[in-house]
C-alpha cells in the first residue's frame, strides 16, 4: 500500500519528502520483533520499555519508515514525529486494513463488570437469529467461528484492525476495557452500538481516581458512528451521569433502569424464577435471565436492548434467551449428588463478590462457604472491601492464592495473613494452596450449602498447586469426581 493512503488522517509534526510519500508499505509493527522488509515501525513509549530504544533493531530488520514521539534526526530511514504513537498506530492500522469496522455491525461493551457476560449473551441471541458474530474479549477472540487465544481484554489497535479485517462475520462485539480506551486500542474503530454496564472501584492503581476511570470509559462513546446508539444502565450512579452527559452531547441514548425516564424501564426482578419485567413505550414484556443473580439480569437487559436495536424482534430475543447455555467461569453451577452447589465465578471486585454471595443467599443457600484470593500486581485498594464483604456475607471463608504475577509466594501469603488478622473474623482461614482450599471447602459443605469459588473463573492457573490441576473447574471435577465437564445447571 502507498504511504500516502496509509497516512490519511494522521497528524504529523514534520514534513515528509515526495520520495517518502511514494514508499510501498508491506506491513506495520509496534514491536521490533515483528518487523520485516518494507514495514513501518511505530515506536511506543510503554510501561515497561520504550519502543524508541528498538528503532535501530527495527531498521536492521527492514523497517523503511519509523513513526515515534521523540524529536529524532539522522536516522537512515525517514522518520515521522507524532503527538501520540498509540493513536497513530490505530489510524495507520485502520487505513492499512481498509477500515474493517465500517463494513460490520459493530458493538462495543464497556463497564467494570459484565462485559464478557453481556457480550456472550448478545452473541448467542444474534447467532440464534442467523447472524455471525466475532467476539474480541477476555476469554478468547472468536473470528469466523474459530477461537483464538486472547492475552488482553482489548488487544492493541493493530491486532484489533487485523482481526476485524480477517473476520467474515457480519457483526463484531468488542469488550472495551478502560486500559484499552486510555491506550487508544480502539482508535479508528467506530461502533453502531456502545454499551455501558456499570462502574465500580477497580484499576485505581492505573487510573488513580474514579473520575479518571469514568472519563476513560466515557471515551468509548466518542467512537459511536453517526447514527449509533448508546445503551446505558442508569441504575448505576456513573451510568446515570454518563447518560446525561451523552444526551447533552446530542447522542442517541437508550437508558435501561428502574427510573420512569428509562427507554427500557425495569418494573421488577423475580429472582426465584430468574425473570425480569420490562416496559417500553407503555408495553410490558417478561424476559428470562439465563444466568442467576440480579447482576446477571442487568447483563441480560443490556444484551436484550442491544439485540432489539440490532433488528431482532422481542419475541425472538425472548426465545433465544431460553436457549442460552452459559459462559465459562461466570456463575457456573455444579450440583453435587448430595445437594451442595459448587459455583465457579470470575468475581474479582468487591461489587462482583457482593453480587455473587447475595445471589446464593437469594437462592436459598443454607450456608455459604467462600474461597477467594487477591491478584498480585493488581489494584490493592479493593482487597479490604472484598474481605469485609466475604466475612460478613459468607458463613465460612477461605483466603487462598490467586495469580501471583510478579509478587512472591511468601509476600502474598503474608498479605493474606495480615489482612485476615486485621480485617477478617473467626469464620475465615488462610490456606494458600488453592486446590486444597477448594477441597477443604467442598469437604466441609453439607447438603443445601453453596461453595463459591471466585477470582479465576475460566482462567488457567498460573501457579502449580498440590493437586496438579490447571483450573478451578478441573479442581472441582477432581475433588468431586464429576468427570463430565461442569456446565451451567438449567436455571429454569
Ligand atoms: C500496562 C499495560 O496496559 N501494558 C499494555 C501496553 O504495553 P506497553 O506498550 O506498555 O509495553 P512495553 O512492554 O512497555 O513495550 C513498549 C513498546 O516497546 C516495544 N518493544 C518492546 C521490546 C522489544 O524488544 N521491542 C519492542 O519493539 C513493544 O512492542 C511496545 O510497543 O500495551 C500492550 C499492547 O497493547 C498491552 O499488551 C499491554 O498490556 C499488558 C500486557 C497488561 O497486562 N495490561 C493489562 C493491565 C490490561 O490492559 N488489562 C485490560 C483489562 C483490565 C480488566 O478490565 O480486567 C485489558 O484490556 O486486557
Ligand atoms: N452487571 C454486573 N454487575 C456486577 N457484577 C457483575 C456483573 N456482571 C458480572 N459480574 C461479576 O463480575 C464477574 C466478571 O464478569 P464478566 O466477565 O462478565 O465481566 P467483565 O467486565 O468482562 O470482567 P473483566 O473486565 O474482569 O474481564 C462475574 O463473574 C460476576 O461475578
Amino acid at each position: 500500500m502507498k504511504l500516502t493512503q496509509l497516512l490519511n488522517g494522521l497528524e504529523k509534526k514534520n514534513q515528509i519528502s515526495v520520495d517518502t510519500e511514494q514508499l510501498k508499505i508491506k506491513g506495520l509493527a509496534d514491536s521490533s520483533a515483528d518487523v520485516a522488509a518494507n514495514y513501518i515501525f511505530v515506536a511506543i513509549s510503554g510501561f515497561r520499555s520504550d519502543g524508541h530504544d528498538f528503532i535501530n533493531d527495527a531498521i536492521d530488520k527492514g523497517a523503511c519508515l519509523i513513526i515515534g514521539e521523540q524529536g529524532l534526526s539522522g536516522l537512515p530511514v525517514p522518520y515521522i514525529q507524532v503527538e501520540n504513537s498509540r493513536k497513530a498506530l490505530g489510524i495507520l492500522a485502520k487505513n492499512f486494513y481498509g477500515d474493517p469496522a465500517e463494513k460490520k455491525w459493530m458493538i462495543g461493551v464497556t463497564g467494570t463488570n459484565g462485559k464478557t457476560t453481556t457480550s456472550y449473551l448478545l452473541k448467542h441471541i444474534l447467532e440464534d437469529n442467523g447472524h455471525s458474530c466475532a467476539v474480541i474479549g477476555t476469554i478468547q477472540n472468536i473470528i469466523n467461528g474459530e477461537a483464538r487465544k486472547s492475552s488482553n481484554t482489548t488487544p492493541s489497535s493493530l491486532e484489533m484492525h487485523r482481526m476485524l479485517a480477517e473476520s467474515r462475520d457480519d457483526t463484531a462485539i468488542v469488550e472495551v476495557s478502560s486500559h484499552g480506551l486510555s491506550q487508544f486500542r480502539v482508535e479508528g474503530v467506530q461502533f453502531d452500538l456502545c454499551l455501558f454496564t456499570n462502574l465500580h472501584p477497580e484499576h485505581l492503581d492505573y487510573h488513580r481516581t474514579m473520575d479518571n476511570y469514568f472519563q476513560a470509559k466515557k471515551s468509548l462513546f466518542d467512537h459511536l458512528k453517526v447514527n449509533g446508539c448508546a445503551i446505558v444502565n442508569t441504575d448505576n450512579e456513573w451510568g446515570s451521569k454518563l447518560a446525561n452527559l451523552l444526551e447533552e452531547q446530542g447522542k442517541t441514548v437508550y437508558a435501561t433502569g428502574k427510573s420512569a425516564q428509562s427507554s427500557i424501564r425495569i418494573h421488577g426482578f423475580n429472582t426465584d424464577a430468574s425473570t425480569i419485567t420490562l416496559e417500553e413505550n407503555g408495553k410490558t414484556d417478561l424476559i428470562c435471565s439465563p444466568i442467576l443473580g440480579v447482576h446477571n439480569m442487568y447483563n441480560t437487559i443490556s444484551a436484550y436492548t442491544a439485540a432489539i436495536l440490532s433488528g431482532i424482534s422481542k419475541e425472538d430475543v425472548r426465545e433465544s434467551l431460553l436457549r442460552f447455555d452459559g459462559i465459562d467461569g461466570r456463575f457456573e453451577i455444579n450440583t453435587l449428588p448430595e445437594g451442595q452447589k459448587i459455583i465457579i465465578d470470575y468475581a474479582h471486585t468487591p461489587d462482583a463478590i457482593d453480587n455473587c454471595l447475595n445471589t446464593a443467599k437469594d437462592c436459598g443457600a443454607k450456608r455459604i462457604i467462600h474461597v477467594f484470593g487477591f491478584r498480585g500486581d493488581r489494584d490493592i485498594s479493593k482487597r479490604e472491601e472484598m474481605l469485609r464483604l466475604s466475612a460478613s456475607l459468607s458463613d465460612q471463608y477461605v483466603l487462598t492464592l490467586d495469580d501471583l504475577n510478579s509478587v512472591s509466594y511468601n509476600e502474598m501469603v503474608d498479605t493474606l495473613r495480615q489482612l485476615q488478622s486485621d480485617q477478617g473474623n473467626q469464620k475465615g482461614t488462610v490456606l494458600p494452596d488453592r486446590t486444597l482450599a477448594i477441597k477443604q471447602a467442598i469437604e466441609q459443605s453439607e447438603p443445601g450449602d453453596w461453595v463459591i469459588i471466585t477470582g479465576k473463573g475460566h482462567e488457567a492457573y498460573q501457579q502449580s498447586y498440590s493437586m496438579n490441576t490447571t483450573s478451578d473447574k478441573e479442581t472441582v471435577c477432581h475433588i468431586t469426581r464429576t468427570l463430565d465437564n461442569i456446565r451451567l445447571d438449567a436455571v429454569y
